[in-house]
């Protein structure tokens, strides 16, 4: 099954040069797949352009095999596939760590109840129960990293998209990351300025350059 299919997406922010310019890929169940390219390429906003979170100029998003044109179609969307966002900040908004991670489970329907025990599994199965009742403002670089990606897996995604999921980790904490992802089923669309991160977890790999996705 093709998960996310772009064809010739073109996008330019408002009164900027285009940043992509006839972009297309695809990614299929479970595959692990890397996009690399200097900073400022698009490579985010290719992304957000994959959710919906931004509308390309001209050209077709395709998620599990339906065209994707309106808001409304993404809502699918972004239940089914998870988006680490490159900065936690963006995606880190309730008081505290339980609670960011309860949020994505309760509205998408669980009990309280329900959305108890996911947010423990998961706290659980990223060794970061200690974390549990933290205020998560407060939480170092490193640790909002991993709560973020705690909040993503609490939907049960059936594909990651990660916009570098290494920032701010320390060595060990890359080193349990890259384990976790390693373990898990979904398909990965990986973005990280690491090489050994890349070549550990997605050494398939496009590369974003002059707006267009060509194989590496
Ligand atoms: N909301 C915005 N409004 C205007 N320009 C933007 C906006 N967001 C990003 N840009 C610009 O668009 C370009 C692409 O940004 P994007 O974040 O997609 O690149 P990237 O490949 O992810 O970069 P990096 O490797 O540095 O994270 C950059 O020049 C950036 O400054």
């Amino acid at each position: 099954m093709t998960i996310l299919q772009l064809d010739d997406i073109h996008f330019a922010y408002a009164g900027q040069a285009p940043i992509l310019a006839g972009a297309s890929m695809q990614l299929e169940a479970g595959q692990r797949l890397s996009i690399t390219g200097p900073n400022g390429a698009g490579k985010s906003t290719l992304f957000r352009i994959s959710l919906g979170l931004q509308s390309p100029t001209a050209g077709q998003v395709t998620v599990f095999g339906k065209p994707r044109n309106v808001e409304a179609d993404f809502l699918d969307v972004r239940r089914r596939v998870g988006l680490v966002f490159q900065d936690p900040d963006d995606q880190l908004f309730c008081p505290t760590v339980a609670e960011d991670i309860a949020f994505g489970p309760l509205n998408l329907g669980r009990s309280k109840e329900e959305a108890l025990q996911i947010v423990d599994r998961v706290l659980t199965d990223l060794d970061l129960m200690h974390l549990k009742e933290r205020i998560t403002h407060k939480l170092s670089g490193g640790e909002k990293r991993l709560v973020t990606l705690a909040t993503v897996l609490a939907m049960e995604p059936e594909a990651l998209l990660l916009d570098e999921p290494t920032n701010a980790l320390d060595t060990k904490n890359e080193a349990r990351l890259l384990e976790i992802l390693q373990a898990l089923p979904q398909a990965i669309l990986l973005v990280s300025h690491s090489p050994a991160f890349r070549q550990a977890l997605a050494p398939d790999s496009l590369i974003l350059e002059d707006g267009q996705l060509i194989s590496a």
